[in-house]
C-alpha cells in the first residue's frame, strides 16, 4: 500500500517497500539484422523492504548489471513490471531519491573531483551552500582530500580515487535507495573496508543497499538478504542462515582420550602427535562433560558450516548440471 503526499519531493515518498521486481526479462538484440537474442534476464521477482541492504552474487555475464539498470530505469525490460519507493521504474520523482555507483563510470576527465561533486548536486538541484557542506563531508568520508579534490582533474585519478569519487557522486543527493555496481571493484583492502564501513553506515541511516559484487567475503559481512544470479535466473535467495542452514556443527580439538573413545562423537577424527580433531554434530555441552569423564579436554571449537563461497559454488555448479 503506497501512500504520496505533496511536498517536496524527498519527502514525499511514502512506500513501504524500497524495489519491488516482478517477472522482469530482458533478451537483447544483436547483430547486424537484430536476429540474434541474448537473454540476459529471467522472470526475476523480488521485494526488497526500506532499510534492507541487498547483495546480488553472480559470475561473469549472470546479468547483474542488466538487473540493476532495469531496476533503475536504463535499461526496459523485455516484459515484467517493478517499483522504487512505490513508482513505477524510471519514475522521475524516484529518481530524485536515488543514488548510483555505474560498474565502469567514464566522467568528464577534465573536471576535478570536486566539480564533478558540484555538478552532478546541481543536477539533482541541491542548493549550492548545502551542495558545498555535502561535497566536503563526502570527500571524508569516502577518503579523499578536498585539496586533492579541488584540484586534480579526474584523468589524473588513479583507479581507486575513482571508486571513491564515485561512490561520493553516488550519495551527493542524500539518496534513500542507493545501487552500487561492483562498488569494491578497483580498491585496495582500506578502500574496500571504507565502502563497507560506508555501506554499514548508510544502513545504519536507515537507507536500502542494493548492490552488485564478486567479492564474496563482502557481501557475506554487510548484506540482510544475498541472490545469487546465475545466466539471468535466480538461483537462490535468502539471509546468509537461510542459505547456509543454522543447523550447528563444531570443529574440535583436544588432547587426551582414545580413538575408541571419541569416535562415535567425532566425525573425520584425525590424531596429529598427542592432538585430535574432529567434526561434531552433537550436543556440545554434552560432549564437554563426556570427554571430561574421559579425561580429555578440549583446547579448540569453532563453529563449522559451509561458506558462501562454497555455497556459491554449489549453486553456479548445479545449475549449469540442469543445463
Ligand atoms: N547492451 C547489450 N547488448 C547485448 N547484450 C548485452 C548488453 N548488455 C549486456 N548484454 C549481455 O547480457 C548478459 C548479461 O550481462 P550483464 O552485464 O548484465 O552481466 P553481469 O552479471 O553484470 O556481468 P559482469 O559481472 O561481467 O559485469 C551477457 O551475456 C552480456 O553479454
Amino acid at each position: 500500500m503506497v501512500e504520496v503526499l505533496t511536498s517536496e519531493p524527498q519527502q514525499q515518498i511514502i512506500a513501504s517497500n524500497a524495489i519491488v521486481a516482478s517477472g522482469l526479462s530482458k533478451t537483447y538484440r544483436t547483430g547486424f539484422w537484430l536476429n540474434q537474442k541474448i537473454s540476459s534476464l529471467q522472470d526475476f521477482s523480488l521485494t526488497i523492504r526500506k532499510g534492507e541492504t541487498f547483495g546480488v552474487l553472480g559470475p561473469n555475464g549472470a546479468g547483474k548489471t542488466t538487473l540493476l539498470k532495469i531496476l533503475l530505469g536504463i535499461v526496459q525490460p523485455t516484459s515484467g513490471t517493478g517499483e522504487i519507493l512505490g513508482y513505477p521504474l524510471g519514475d522521475r520523482t524516484a529518481k530524485q531519491s536515488i543514488g548510483y555507483l555505474p560498474e565502469n563510470a567514464y566522467y568528464y576527465d577534465y573536471l576535478t573531483g570536486w566539480e564533478l561533486l558540484d555538478f552532478i548536486g546541481s543536477l539533482f538541484g541541491v542548493a549550492p551552500s548545502l551542495r558545498r557542506q555535502r561535497i566536503a563531508d563526502l570527500l571524508d568520508l569516502v577518503g579523499l582530500s578536498q585539496s586533492v579534490a579541488r584540484k586534480k582533474q579526474l584523468r589524473q585519478y588513479s583507479k581507486g580515487m575513482v571508486q571513491r569519487i564515485g561512490v561520493a557522486q553516488a550519495l551527493i543527493n542524500d539518496p534513500e535507495v542507493v545501487f552500487l555496481d561492483e562498488p569494491m571493484s578497483g580498491l585496495d583492502p582500506v578502500g574496500r573496508y571504507q565502502v563497507r564501513e560506508i555501506i554499514l553506515m548508510l544502513k545504519n541511516q536507515g537507507k536500502t543497499v542494493f548492490f552488485n559484487s564478486h567479492i564474496l567475503s563482502d557481501v557475506e559481512l554487510i548484506c540482510d538478504r544475498i541472490g545469487i544470479l546465475n545466466k539471468g535466473e535466480l538461483v537462490a535467495m535468502g539471509t546468509l542462515n537461510e542459505l547456509l542452514g543454522t543447523e550447528q556443527s563444531y570443529q574440535v580439538s583436544g588432547h587426551g582420550g582414545t580413538e575408541l573413545e571419541l569416535q562415535p562423537w567425532l566425525q573425520h577424527l584425525i590424531f596429529q602427535n598427542d592432538t585430535w580433531h574432529g567434526q561434531l554434530a552433537k550436543d556440545l555441552p554434552e560432549f564437554l562433560t563426556y570427554i571430561a569423564s574421559i579425561g580429555a579436554k578440549a583446547i579448540a571449537i569453532e563453529l563449522a558450516r559451509q561458506t558462501l563461497e562454497e555455497f556459491f559454488i554449489d549453486q553456479i555448479k548445479a545449475s549449469r548440471h540442469k543445463d
